[in-house]
């Protein structure tokens, strides 16, 4: 009985007091992971910016994904307090924390995802556009990181602004010459997420029923929801098209969630695992439109974003608001692209 309870008080004093230490001193394997060993078959996952908003829900979503045995936790502040939480949680994913630049390395090391929602979100009244000074910085950093310990990681792409922030990324990946455009996805999940629920509110019909195409980008009128080609097939009065299309365009104003970019993750790990079928709206290198990104569907597999999908037919709204998502996108591309070059 003793050594039993001498055997516990040594485990909870290793998470509670020098794993944080360690952590915080600069070295990188927490204790408790030398005697979590093996974990479950299944793929590593790195969240960079993990203490955020997004970031700690996010963690503990993927937890709970049976598809991760190893997720590494990565923030510039605070990774061992949320590891130290996230690590009791009693399913399969071994879990280990990084914190600061000095550990970059360590956490990347032979990811197989790799989800970025570090940088600064947006207070009230302010455009994601108003991010880019310096969220470029940041997402620059940890791309270089990327390109040395695990090149061939997908990568999710959260932090804003999304229409920027991944033509500045595929910019550091070319650099380094391992840019893979299929394996480079910014997260628009969240305009289909609010798209779909909005529109099973105006149908009276449960949100899982319901699909919503979103294509274009992740800010503003260049979010265009595809309201001609929602399934189930259904129509609206021009009053509900006006009352949706603004509402998704703008519901970042409103609320933002993390919900959304774990069932990305989700089918981003399903695709790698092989399973047919898995379709999802991102923002990628495109050919679809004249512009290098855009976001569409596109078919998920084992090597990331393998197909990308047609826009299909559009009513004449839904070309009008083509074109004006268009013009601010190749703003917004060029802006990315002109950060890495200048
Ligand atoms: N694409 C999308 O659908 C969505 C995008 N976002 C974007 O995600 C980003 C994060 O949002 P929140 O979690 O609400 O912000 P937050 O401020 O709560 O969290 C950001 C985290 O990033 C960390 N961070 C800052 N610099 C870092 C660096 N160099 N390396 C690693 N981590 C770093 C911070 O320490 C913080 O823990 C924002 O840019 C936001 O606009 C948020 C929601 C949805
Ligand atoms: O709007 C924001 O600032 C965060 C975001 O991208 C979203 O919620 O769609």
């Amino acid at each position: 009985m003793e050594e039993a309870a001498h055997r516990i008080a040594m485990i909870s004093s290793h998470l509670h007091h020098s794993d944080i230490q360690q952590m915080e001193r600069g070295s990188v394997v927490r204790r408790s992971d030398c005697r979590a060993k093996g974990g479950a078959p299944g793929f590593k996952v790195a969240i960079l910016g993990a203490a955020g908003g997004i970031g700690q829900s996010l963690s503990l979503l993927l937890k709970m994904n049976p598809l991760v045995s190893v997720l590494h936790l990565y923030d510039v502040v605070n990774a061992p307090g949320v590891t130290a939480d996230i690590s009791h949680m009693d399913t399969a994913a071994v879990v280990r924390g990084f914190l600061g630049q000095p550990q970059l390395d360590s956490a990347l090391t032979g990811m197989d995802l790799v989800i970025i929602p570090a940088g600064v979100p947006r207070k009230p009244g302010m455009s994601r556009d108003d991010l880019f000074n310096i969220n470029a910085g940041i997402v620059k950093t940890l791309c270089e990181g990327i390109t040395r310990c695990c090149p061939h990681a997908v990568v999710n792409l959260i932090s804003n602004p999304v229409n920027s922030t991944v033509p500045i990324a595929a910019e550091v990946f070319k650099k380094a010459g391992t840019f893979d455009p299929k394996k480079l996805l910014g997260v628009t999940k969240l305009d289909v997420v609010r798209a779909n629920t909005f529109v099973a509110e105006v149908l009276g019909i449960d949100p899982r029923e319901v699909q919503v195409p979103v294509v274009g980008g992740h800010a503003g009128v260049t979010i265009l929801p595809l309201l001609s080609q929602v399934k189930p097939p259904c129509s609206f009065t021009s009053e509900e098209i006006n009352y949706l299309t603004d509402r998704i365009q703008n519901g970042g104003t409103e609320v933002v969630e993390a919900f959304a970019a774990a069932k990305f993750a989700d089918a981003c790990l399903r695709g790698l695992r092989g399973d047919a079928g898995i379709v999802e709206c991102a923002f990628v290198a495109s050919q679809v439109t004249e512009l290098p990104f855009f976001a569409s569907k596109v078919r998920l597999g084992r090597g990331g974003a393998e197909e990308i999908l047609p826009l299909g037919l559009l009513n004449e709204y839904e070309r009008a608001g083509l074109e004006k998502a268009k013009k601010e996108l190749s703003e917004s591309i060029k802006k990315g692209v002109a950060f890495m070059t200048k």
